[in-house]
């Protein structure tokens, strides 16, 4: 990286700009044309000198690893693992998933290929409405942003109708086989999830019109920044959903907070991340909190990470789940998931201040 004697005042200037993300479309074609060595400052998302400092190392060594498999083979053991991760952690790993390693490998491929395309055949698919079924965009929500997040996504929704660019050749036919067996991964968690709060299989299933559930299904894409110390890929936030599925390219960048403590993931080779949403934090009634989570950059290499967020029917009013109320008082207002999608969708991220709203 360039030391500030070697910048040159034009260049400075131009990083120092206020570059307004709700004017650009891409944060790939700044990073690849600009080649300099400062970055925006509208970018500049890390404002405490020691926010990455406090990465856990030592942590790893306990983030929890379920063995799909198990579900069938020791349910009573793997209940207990889903018990603890989800209570202690509002996330896993999970191994053992019966996805074939050929079909994640393809869609990675083809995801790189798709941020690949010439700008102008991406920009067909820019659109604000958070229910526009295909959006390519950059950062989260330029619009209502004070900064702006160093990544590209391209997010259609693919349940319960799938919707899906046509671009590059072959990219849809294995996103829909993707999507498909991610939600009957997410689905038979859930059952799990349910029998290990002590309720019936198909209680969180139903409660939440899953079957008829929305999925959204994101391709991030995060260019290398030369100044990874100061911006964020994505910054601390929950998911909005019940269940998010995430496979990442390879290159880390994805942190969990866990004990006010920010941990590194990385992945095992064909290993998918399990993230709680705030939508599981509800209807459990606050046993299973959602997890905060980033993206953190880096100066050498694209990250890639396809995420799937497995939702409630969108018209379904979504509360505690009753059974649970038996005993206690509900903790969050009930919320048609269409609401809580729209807001969520269309405000700045920042931690979990929609779960805060609907809190009791
Ligand atoms: O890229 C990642 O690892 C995180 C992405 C994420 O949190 C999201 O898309 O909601
Ligand atoms: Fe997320």
């Amino acid at each position: 990286m360039a030391s500030c004697a070697t910048i040159s005042s034009s260049e400075a200037e131009a990083a120092a700009a206020k570059v307004d993300a709700s004017e650009i479309s891409s944060i790939k074609v700044i990073a690849e044309s600009k080649g300099g060595s400062l970055i925006p400052i509208t970018y500049h998302s890390i404002t405490g000198l020691h926010d990455n400092d406090n990465a856990a190392p030592h942590l790893a060594a306990s983030i929890p690893l379920i063995d799909f498999s198990l579900l069938t083979s020791h349910r009573a053991e793997a209940l207990h693992q889903l018990r603890k991760a989800c209570a202690e952690w509002g996330f896993f790993m999970l191994t053992s998933h019966g996805i074939p390693d050929s079909l994640m490998e393809e869609l990675m491929i083809k995801s790189r290929q798709f941020h690949d395309l010439p700008l102008q055949e991406k920009e067909e698919f820019a659109d604000n409405d958070p229910f526009a079924p295909i959006r390519h965009g950059t950062s989260f929500c330029p619009q209502a942003e004070n900064v702006h997040y160093w990544r590209d996504y391209l997010k259609t929704l693919t349940f319960p109708q799938f919707n899906f660019p046509h671009k590059p050749p072959g990219f849809r036919e294995v996103a829909y086989d993707y999507s498909q067996k991610i939600r009957l991964v997410a689905r038979k968690l859930l059952e799990g999830i349910s029998e290990s709060l002590g309720l019936e299989s198909n209680s969180i299933i139903e409660s939440t019109g899953f079957d008829s559930g929305l999925q959204l299904f994101v391709v991030n894409l995060y260019p290398p920044c030369p100044q990874p110390h100061l911006a964020l890929g994505m910054p601390s936030h929950s998911d909005l959903g019940l269940l998010t599925l995430l496979m990442q390219n390879g290159i880390g960048g994805l942190q969990v907070k866990h004990d006010g403590k920010w941990v590194n993931i990385n992945t095992l080779p064909n290993c998918l991340i399990v993230l709680l949403g705030d939508q599981l934090e509800v209807v459990s009634n606050g046993r299973y909190p959602s997890v905060l989570h980033r993206a953190i950059l880096n100066n050498a290499d694209t990250r890639i990470s396809v995420v799937l967020s497995n939702g409630p029917a969108l018209d379904k009013e979504i509360g505690p789940v009753v059974e649970l109320l038996e005993k206690e008082k509900p903790l969050f207002k009930s919320m048609k998931y269409r609401d809580y999608f729209q807001v969520k969708q269309k405000t700045q991220l920042s931690e979990k201040s929609s779960l805060d709203d609907i809190r009791l």
